[in-house]
């Protein structure tokens, strides 16, 4: 179990270094630079570690792959998580782009959202995706209705309901995750990584929508 944890600290202690070094580089070209992060639980220790990392944070805007149409106090929200773990220490002079609104449901909010995704520097330094056991990333889930618009829209984000999730969600679309310089994926557990397993030896990405991401390039962060 130790062994285990700590090859989960090492690799967000990696991703966070390479995050530091990605928006490093871009702010000697550029006057802002942008990062998207994924919620969930693998991202905590990677988190963390950049919240600590040197970069001019106050140059820099954070976003999220998607988000938990619940308040932004809500253990699931993951800007609550973001909030409590990156914008801290040095990383708290970073700029923080919310997915939420105070409508009631996502499908009112899309527009505001979307209004506010425009004014961020993109392309992004970095998108963080995680992915989940039926392999969604951000909310790409298989099960979900919406799953064809978000995998083909031009808008830049989509509101999603489904059914293998208790909350209604808004996800960035296809589209707009790639919009980055740099694509990561943080993975921990081997059956995450039998889940990769299987999407990289298929294509429908309909029934694995992380397959829209294995020609990024992207980059594979993973633990057991
Ligand atoms: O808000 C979310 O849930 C996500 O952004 C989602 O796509 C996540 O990355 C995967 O579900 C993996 O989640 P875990 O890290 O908790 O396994």
């Amino acid at each position: 179990m130790k062994i285990t944890e700590n090859a989960r600290e090492q690799i967000g202690a990696q991703l966070a270094a390479a995050a530091a070094q990605a928006l490093t580089e871009d702010l000697a070209s550029q006057p802002r630079a942008l990062l998207v992060v994924s919620g969930g639980s693998t991202p905590l220790p990677f988190l963390r570690r950049l919240a600590e990392q040197p970069v001019a944070w106050s140059r820099v805007d954070v976003t999220l792959a998607d988000e938990r149409w619940v308040h932004e106090d809500h253990v699931d929200s993951n800007a609550r998580l973001v909030r409590e773990t990156l914008l801290t220490g040095r990383a708290a002079a970073a700029t923080f782009h919310s997915l939420i609104t105070s409508d009631p449901t996502p499908e009112q909010g899309a527009a505001t959202v979307a209004a506010r995704l425009a004014t961020l520097p993109w392309p992004a330094s970095l998108v963080v995706l995680g992915m989940g056991n039926d392999g969604h990333t951000a909310s790409l889930f298989p099960d979900s209705g919406e799953l064809s618009l978000a995998l083909s829209t031009d808008d830049s984000v989509v509101a999603v309901r489904a059914p293998s999730v208790s909350q209604p969600r808004i996800t960035l679309s296809a589209a707009r995750l790639h919009d980055a310089r740099r694509h990561a994926l943080h993975l921990v557990g081997d059956a995450k990584k039998a889940v990769l397993a299987q999407a990289l030896s298929g294509d429908d990405v309909r029934e694995l929508p992380i397959r829209a991401f294995l020609t990024c390039p992207l980059t594979l962060y993973w633990a057991p």
